[in-house]
């Protein structure tokens, strides 16, 4: 457990390379994310060269042009019952946009997406900046769920609740602000407040500014979440460790507050079909320490009681 106050950073290259990890390498490198899942929650990923810096420029840069109208006119493109479009600032001051596609099948082998695009966005430059990185990132969950999925047997069983999936991809921008909006339990100055993702993991850009940290469960110690140029990270979600019958952790995380400087990171929420069922999956009954539970009845009465400022929208 937390065999060093830092998160692990592993290449991920030899599982892009052998996504049925028939190779000893592709086999390390999924059983060094499991480990990590276990221990940290957090690992932070290497090699994945699809996410390259323009790509991440283009979704910035549209971003920082929608930044530039008025709160009013961005408030235009707030979808108020359903989980996508802009959400201004609230407690912690952070505001972003979300954007899916509903998908419709999971990503194909060749990383091609079918889907719904279901979100309507600022300009053309920005829908199309978003679906490339939405097809580029999502061939990414695939392998990582392919790679869980054969690391703890689940058999084809989470791969059966992705089809209809309602994944969705976050643009958080951190505006520029002389003091903090709010604080966390140890008092520090937040960005962004302590919580748990709720979903099956969270594929995570972030820019070099840093200010991630993620708490150790056995002291509460904040441990940073360094940047890692060219890094991508993963983080287990609360349905994730549900499944994994409390094997992998979904460690609470935070953004500390950085004074007078933009912030932006891109979470990818991989999440499943709302309706669809998990339990620990590939345990024996008599050893599931969770019941079977649909995806949204759960994330209803579980996750949004806890962490009402953190989940006023829906994940429809
Ligand atoms: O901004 C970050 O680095 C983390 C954001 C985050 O944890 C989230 O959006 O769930
Ligand atoms: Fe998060």
């Amino acid at each position: 457990m937390w065999r060093e106050n830092c998160i692990p950073v592993i290449d991920i290259k030899p599982l892009v390379d052998d996504p049925e990890i028939g190779s000893e390498n592709a086999l390390s490198a999924a059983k060094e994310i499991t480990n990590a899942m276990e221990d940290f929650g957090f690992v932070t990923i290497t090699n994945y060269d699809k996410i390259n810096e323009e790509l991440i420029r283009s979704l910035t840069e549209c971003m920082t042009d929608f930044m530039k109208l008025s709160l009013e006119e961005r408030k235009n493109f707030c979808v108020h019952d359903d989980d996508h479009g802009y959400f201004p600032a609230s407690k912690d001051g952070k505001e972003g946009f979300d954007v899916r596609i509903r998908g419709i099948n999971w990503p194909k082998d060749d990383g091609s997406l079918d889907g719904i695009f279901d979100t309507r966005c600022p300009t053309d430059h920005f829908q199309a900046a978003a679906k490339n990185y939405i097809h580029l990132i999502s061939s990414l969950a695939k392998i990582l769920i392919n790679s869980i999925s054969k690391s703890y047997n689940f058999g084809s069983k989470l791969n059966d609740i992705m089809p209809g999936h309602r994944s969705f991809l976050r643009v958080n921008y951190y505006p520029p602000r002389e003091s903090a909006w709010t604080s966390g339990s140890d008092n520090a100055p937040l960005n962004c407040v302590e919580h748990f993702d709720s979903g099956i993991i969270t594929l995570l850009y972030q820019d070099d500014v840093g200010g991630l940290e993620v708490q150790n469960p056995h002291n509460d110690e904040w441990i940073p979440v360094k940047p890692v140029p060219g890094s991508l990270i993963v983080n287990t979600g609360r349905a994730f460790e549900r499944m994994s019958n409390g094997r992998a952790k979904a460690t609470k995380h935070r953004v500390r507050f950085t004074p007078n400087i933009t912030r932006f990171s891109i979470p990818y929420f991989v999440q499943p079909n709302p309706e669809g069922e998990f339990w620990p999956f590939g345990i024996k009954e008599e050893d599931r320490k969770y019941e079977p539970v649909k995806y949204l009845d759960w994330y209803n009465t579980n996750i949004r009681r806890y962490f009402p400022e953190y989940s006023q929208r829906s994940t429809k």
